[in-house]
């Protein structure tokens, strides 16, 4: 379990994170949402153990991690922009940590990962010779074969869109299963944020606005701030979903009406 107590965190005279306390249990996703300049990267940070709260304390199954430094804490992130070598090809971007932690992954933990992420027809490229997907699934085998204890993404599919987002959704949830993985994601989409999380932290001015399950969120929000952030970004999409969606409707009913193939008018393959 992951427990935060009371962090805050200043930069000079700039309080950026005030009072951060919450629990995340072993396998859970959570997912930091909040406007720009809230503080999410900020908390993400003293997770991960690149900065330091001014005050405060991690616990990691008890363990107070707070003064640990990021590389014995056993956590890992997959930066935004991926960070990966452009120089070594997709394999040797997965394996690079390895060299020096033989042992960590065996080979058939490596080729297990690689097929889960639908790599094997890449291996062998550039980075650069890669699509903004699949240089993401090479970041996500590049961390996971270090066997995290803690998975940290930063806003893991904003550069993706469509399908491909939907498709890296996904994996990523077959992997936290699968590997029991305890994940905090930040994201500025209030849907990732829902469809992807256990749990969801909405950090508002370095304030908890509200720490709870999706479903809680969106049936019980606890201010106006939610109501107005999450719920109304949620229900824009429904609307605009639900409109083109009665829209298509209509048209199929007037071409049935007048006796054209509804897909005809409505542009789909029969
Ligand atoms: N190293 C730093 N020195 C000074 N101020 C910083 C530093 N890092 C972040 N800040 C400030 O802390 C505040 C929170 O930044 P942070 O990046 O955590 O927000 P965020 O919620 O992740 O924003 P965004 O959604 O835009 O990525 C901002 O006002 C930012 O300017």
């Amino acid at each position: 379990m992951l427990e935060l107590k009371n962090i805050t965190k200043s930069f000079g005279d700039t309080h950026v994170l005030n009072g951060i306390s919450l629990t995340l249990a072993d396998g859970q996703i959570m997912s930091i949402l909040g406007p720009s300049g809230g503080g999410k990267t900020t908390l993400l940070n003293i997770i991960l153990g690149i900065t330091d709260a001014t005050s405060g304390q991690i616990l990691y199954n008890g363990e107070d991690l707070t003064q640990v430094p990021m590389e014995k804490r056993g956590f890992n992130i997959v930066f935004q922009d991926y960070a990966l070598f452009p120089n070594l090809t997709a394999y040797e971007n997965i394996t690079y940590g390895l060299r020096n932690n033989p042992g960590i992954s065996s080979e058939a933990e490596i080729k297990e990962l690689i097929s889960l992420l639908g790599l094997e027809e890449h291996l062998g490229k550039r980075i650069d010779e890669l699509s903004g997907g699949q240089k993401q699934r090479v970041a996500l085998a590049r961390t996971l074969v270090m066997k995290p204890k803690l998975l940290l993404l930063d806003e893991p599919l904003s550069a993706l869109d469509g399908v491909i987002k939907e498709s890296i959704k996904a994996k990523i949830k077959q992997i936290v299963d699968q590997y029991k993985l305890t994940t905090i994601m930040v994201t500025h989409d209030p849907e990732e944020a829902c469809t992807m999380s256990d749990r969801v932290l909405i950090i508002n001015h370095g304030k908890i606005a509200q720490y709870d399950t999706p479903e809680n969120i969106i049936e019980h929000p606890a201010s106006d701030f939610v109501r107005k952030f999450i719920l109304h970004q949620l229900e824009v999409k429904r609307n605009n979903i639900y409109s083109l969606f009665s829209e298509a409707e209509a048209d199929s009913q007037a071409a049935a009406a007048n006796g054209a193939p509804a897909h005809a008018l409505a542009g789909q393959e029969a």
